[in-house]
């Protein structure tokens, strides 16, 4: 049998692909040693990813040809804005990060890449770009959690960031997201290629940001 079209797309992005799986912050997280003050500034950053993964996600809804799809968005969407938003609420509380300090932080670059890749997504109106980058921040997140080894971290907010990217239901959110895009990618393979490649690349640079701005 011929390859799936995702395994294909992950295979040419590498070896960027697999840098961002074994990050030093996914190491860090995964074996509960990430500092509160890397933690604090991957999370306020990615707190802003949310926003624009929730506009992708209204235009997955909106640009799916099947009725089943979009109900599985939908789902989706919900445990997003409420499940997820709330790990992010209760470990800013934990990690003592007010409203206001978040507001004083600039977006990193990547932070504003991802935004753009979103809305620009988004705005194609056209269901295989918008697959493809939830594909990439879906599969590869699924993708780092499940190296975990072991026990989880005992800090809830090490331990929650994990399994909300590896459960039942992320893990079959994450295969219906492949099967979508292995089913109509390839009618639409420069589209799909040029998003995917663009997301995997930003993927790693939005953990690179996470230390470039050194006192780890
Ligand atoms: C940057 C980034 N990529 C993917 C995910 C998973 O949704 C996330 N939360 N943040």
């Amino acid at each position: 049998m011929s390859q799936r079209f995702t395994d294909q797309l992950r295979a040419e992005n590498q070896p960027a692909w697999d840098n961002a799986v074994g990050h030093r912050f996914v190491r860090e997280l995964l074996s509960g040693t990430v500092s509160d003050h890397t933690m604090a500034a991957y999370l306020v950053q990615d707190h802003r990813f949310l926003d624009s993964f929730l506009t992708l996600l209204g235009s997955a809804i909106a640009t799916a040809d099947t009725f089943e799809a979009r109900l599985r968005f939908g789902r989706f969407a919900g445990m997003i804005s409420s499940e997820e938003n709330t790990y992010f609420l209760r470990a800013f509380e934990a990690l003592g990060v007010s409203e206001d300090q978040r507001a004083g932080v600039p977006d990193t670059e990547p932070t504003a890449g991802f935004q753009a890749i979103m809305r620009e997504a988004a705005a194609t109106r056209n269901y295989v770009a918008v697959l493809a980058v939830l594909t990439v921040a879906e599969w590869l997140y699924y993708e780092w959690a499940r190296t975990l080894e072991g026990e989880l971290p005992t800090n809830f907010v090490h331990a929650e960031w994990i399994t909300l990217h590896d459960n039942p239901e992320f893990v079959e959110f994450v295969g219906f997201l492949r099967s979508e895009l292995d089913r109509l990618g390839p009618e639409d393979d420069a589209v799909a290629r040029d998003f995917f490649g663009r997301a995997t690349a930003l993927e790693l640079e939005f953990f690179e940001a996470v230390y470039a701005g050194g006192d780890q």
